[in-house]
């Protein structure tokens, strides 16, 4: 018999196991991870970042390294924050249910953890698993909880709520719908495979049984490991590369940008329970397809500052190249345009303010106007938002280039505990302490 603590493509490997110091893993797997560690540099070119992997092959199924590859659920930070960019992406807020508080919040956020440890390592969701993800491998899923501002109203926790989970200031060009916003919880799942993904997001609307419902769902893609020559960043459905001058791990200060600190002002008082976490801020933002293909390729890249081949900065260079701002032309014109998408953004501009950006694109077909219904499920990760989304997006909105190409229509900013430890659930510090 097959336990649950398997993996599913594991059964033979019952009787080979050695210590990893975290409890018992098969010795075949540990031999994956070493092939698995090398795709881990492969997969960072993508989106920077760290994972520490660990495949779960057996030679039964012969996995190759895209659905070996695992990423681990406990440590001191939730996964699918600094995790590379994975192919496939389901965003989806959920509210507390009439008569759900504190103690059936706490109890859900022990089974969601539990059941994201099993799933990201590949093994079953437990009594009932519908089959979707057997015979694939971990795929690199992610499965990462988020806190709403509604959420401590309804557990009686507005007492410890951070200021940081204050509303997101009203900008001019939202078109935001409130269905499609907010959320008491929210949970980011990415995985590389559409099955293992779709697997997990059914495991976790299931799993939240009568204590929380549906509030809106969101699903994303972006590109497939493996679909170019050599790791490269993404591109968005403009066709631009993007992701290119996000902040990168090996940034003396990208931790305390993007993750609340242990120690120091942020994770003193009500919002200790914040350490080791990070913001989430969530916009669907829509593209305006049909007017932006109508542009030509110049104009295209005076909206963002960039070449549209390679990324490149218009004053020259090669994709990683950085931004010669001040560069006039011939006709003393600025070459990277004053409104120029990338200026605007830059930390130079925003007195620093920076943020991780992890978006999927997102595709629903045609809406009821007639138009694509396409854009960028826009995820940005920061220790603080008043410092990272809402000084750029506050700039963006009264001058970018790109604003007539685009519309912000659903938001939600989140709250994203530290990591579960071994033995603890998401969460945990704030709901038992
Ligand atoms: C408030 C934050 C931002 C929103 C909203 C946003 C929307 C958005 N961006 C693109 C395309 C590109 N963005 C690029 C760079 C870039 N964008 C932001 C912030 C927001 N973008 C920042 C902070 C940066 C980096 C600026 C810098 O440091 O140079 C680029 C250039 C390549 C890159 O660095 O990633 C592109 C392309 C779209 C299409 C979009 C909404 C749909
Ligand atoms: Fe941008």
């Amino acid at each position: 018999m097959t336990t649950q603590k398997e993996t599913r493509n594991d059964r033979n490997d019952r009787n080979e196991t050695a210590e990893n110091g975290q409890g018992r893993i098969s010795r075949r797997r540990l031999l994956g991870t070493a092939g698995a560690a090398g795709a881990t540099g492969l997969a960072l070119g993508a989106a920077g970042g760290t994972a520490v992997h660990a495949a779960t092959a057996s030679p039964a199924t012969a996995l190759n390294t895209l659905g070996s590859t695992g990423v681990p659920f406990h440590g001191e930070r939730q996964p699918g924050i600094t995790t590379p960019l994975q192919a496939r992406g389901h965003l989806i807020a959920f509210d507390l249910a009439p008569g759900a508080g504190r103690k059936e919040a706490a109890a859900l956020l022990r089974r969601w953890s539990r059941l994201a440890a099993e799933v990201m390592a590949g093994r079953p969701a437990g009594d009932g698993d519908t089959g979707v993800a057997l015979d694939a491998g971990p795929s690199s899923l992610t499965v990462t909880f988020g806190l709403g501002r509604t959420f401590f109203d309804r557990t009686d926790l507005t007492a410890r709520r951070p200021a940081a989970l204050d509303p997101l200031p009203a900008f001019s060009s939202d078109r935001l719908d409130p269905k499609r916003s907010d959320g008491d919880l929210w949970v980011q799942i990415g995985a590389d495979d559409g099955l293992v993904a779709f697997h997990a997001l059914r495991a976790v609307q299931r799993s939240a049984g009568d204590t929380a419902r549906v509030r809106w769902q969101m699903n994303g893609f972006n590109r497939s490991p493996g679909a170019t020559r050599s790791p490269m960043t993404s591109r968005n459905l403009m066709g631009q590369v993007d992701g290119t001058n996000n902040p990168k791990p090996s940034d003396p200060d990208f931790d305390r940008r993007i993750f609340v600190p242990a120690e120091g002002e942020a994770a003193q008082g009500d919002a200790a329970w914040m350490a080791g976490g990070s913001y989430a801020v969530v916009r669907r933002i829509r593209m305006l397809l049909d007017d932006w293909e109508k542009l030509p390729l110049d104009g295209q890249e005076e909206v963002i500052g960039r070449r549209k081949s390679d990324g490149a900065p218009l004053t020259g260079g090669s994709e990683t190249t950085p931004l010669a701002l001040d560069k006039t032309g011939p006709d003393g014109k600025l070459v990277i345009p004053a409104n120029a998408h990338a200026r605007i953004s830059a930390p130079e501009a925003n007195g620093g303010a920076a943020m991780l950006r992890r978006p999927f694109s997102f595709h629903d077909g045609i809406g009821p106007d007639g138009t694509v219904d396409a854009g960028l499920l826009f995820v940005c990760w920061q220790a603080d938002p008043l410092r990272g989304f809402v000084p750029v997006q506050r700039k963006l909105d009264r001058g970018d280039a790109l604003s007539a190409f685009i519309r912000h229509e659903a938001s939600g900013l989140f709250a994203v505990p530290g990591g579960a430890r071994e033995g603890e659930y998401v969460g945990q510090r704030l709901l038992e302490s």
